[in-house]
């Protein structure tokens, strides 16, 4: 088990990543109304014992002040005195972390994502058949098909975490939360953007796709 504390230098390495992350999204509009939250781990991995970064809870994620990231451990605690209140859903990435041994974690809010949410929900999951971006996820087979999970939208988060843990598939690197939003992850927050993006158009093409198709 590692629990050796975390560096500066390591520190303000996730801290500079996931501000260059935020800027990018929040020029893409996927920061709504304060909504999104990102992490990034820092140091080692040990599914009982690990750290990461996160955006501060309720902050305007479309600017940058000195006090939009801070740093927690495997339970969403935060690792040093700070007056910042980490993500109010620090848990679910606290769950993914865990279970994926993930190293970058991004969560938006679109227009497109929670309408998909909630036009598949009896089915609990968004079916993809066949389109390119597939690959995005290391999905190489022609004509994949993919199911992506959706877990239920309760107000108190922790009763989300039990159903993350049911969901989650190995190969799908994302889950959906009911009429809220999506998170995505990857080894590293270039593979965790790439992911995101492949979701993000995955869904607007279901739902152009439903649409026609009516
Ligand atoms: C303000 S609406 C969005 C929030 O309820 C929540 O879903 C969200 O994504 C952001 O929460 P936060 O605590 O800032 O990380
Ligand atoms: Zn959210």
């Amino acid at each position: 088990m590692s629990n050796r504390s975390i560096t500066l230098e390591e520190k303000q390495q996730a801290f500079a990543e996931l501000r260059s992350v935020k800027q990018l999204f929040a020029e893409r509009g996927w920061f709504p109304g304060t909504s999104g939250n990102l992490s990034v781990r820092v140091g080692d991995f040990d599914a009982e014992q690990f750290h990461f970064a996160i955006t501060a809870s309720g902050k305007d994620k479309t600017i940058d002040t000195p006090s939009d990231f801070l740093l927690v451990d495997q339970t969403g605690q935060p690792s040093e005195l700070t007056s910042l209140k980490p993500s109010a859903e620090t848990l679910i990435h606290c769950e993914i972390y865990r279970l994926t041994g993930a190293g970058a974690i991004f969560h938006i809010h679109s227009v497109y994502n929670s309408i998909i949410s909630e036009y598949f929900w009896e089915r609990k999951s968004v079916p993809v058949d066949g389109v390119e971006l597939i690959k995005a996820f290391n999905i190489w087979d022609e004509d994949a098909h993919i199911e992506i999970p959706i877990v239920s939208n309760f107000a108190h988060i922790p009763a989300i975490v039990p159903e993350v843990t049911d969901r989650i598939d190995s190969k799908i690197p994302g889950i959906l939360l009911r009429k809220h939003g999506i998170y995505a992850w990857g080894a590293n927050a270039f593979e965790a953007k790439r992911h995101l993006e492949a979701f993000e158009f995955l869904f607007e093409y279901v739902y152009k796709m439903e649409l026609l198709q009516r």
